[in-house]
């Protein structure tokens, strides 16, 4: 089985390796950066659920794979807080396309306000935490829960939640 992931982020590829190694260890993986569709820091949930389903979709159309994945972080306001939030998607041969989310941290209002003004999360995280690319490594979640939760481990719940749910599907 040849599954391709949408991304060259290690966050995402060692995720999306670990789970599906878990239940097919037969599995082979190639990575490659397709266009997401929507902005490179989506604002909203309905632009991230749909930044990762493009990235599966393209991710499928481009390759041989049997199963496309496509990972997106964004961000969305609710009242008076913005919230990081990450969804997945998996697109099969046959034309299925599942989708389903994970995570949600809040950022802290001098988080908050840089990306407000246009500013990508992944270098304000980087000059919050004085560290570099913490987009590939622990990540703001990583950050935010003093290191409880790194972000490719957030990223494996929803590669579980995909796998699963593709599973589901083939029993029916
Ligand atoms: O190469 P890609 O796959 O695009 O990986 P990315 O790290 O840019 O990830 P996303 O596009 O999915 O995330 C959208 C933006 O939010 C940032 N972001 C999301 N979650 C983050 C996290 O936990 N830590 C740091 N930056 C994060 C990310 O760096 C981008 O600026
Ligand atoms: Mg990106």
């Amino acid at each position: 089985m040849l599954v391709a992931i949408g991304t060259q982020n290690k966050a995402k590829t060692s995720a999306v390796e670990k789970v599906v190694r878990t239940y097919f260890p037969e599995a082979n993986f190639i990575h490659i950066n397709v266009e997401s569709g929507v902005a490179a820091q989506p604002m909203s949930t309905e632009e991230t659920r749909q930044g990762a389903i493009n990235r599966a979709k393209n991710t499928l159309q481009q390759t041989e794979a049997d199963w496309g994945f496509g990972l997106e972080g964004g961000v969305h306001q609710l009242e008076d807080t913005l919230y990081c939030c990450n969804w997945g998607a998996i697109a099969l041969r046959d034309g299925t396309v599942i989708s389903s989310a994970g995570a949600q941290f809040m950022l802290p209002n001098e988080v908050a306000n840089e990306v407000h003004a246009g500013q990508e999360l992944g270098p304000v995280m980087d000059a919050f935490a004085q560290k570099e690319n913490t987009r590939h490594n622990e990540g703001a979640i990583g950050i935010f829960t003093n290191g409880l939760i790194n972000r490719q481990q957030m990223f494996e719940h929803i590669v579980t939640l995909l796998v699963g749910q593709v599973l589901y599907l083939n029993n029916k």
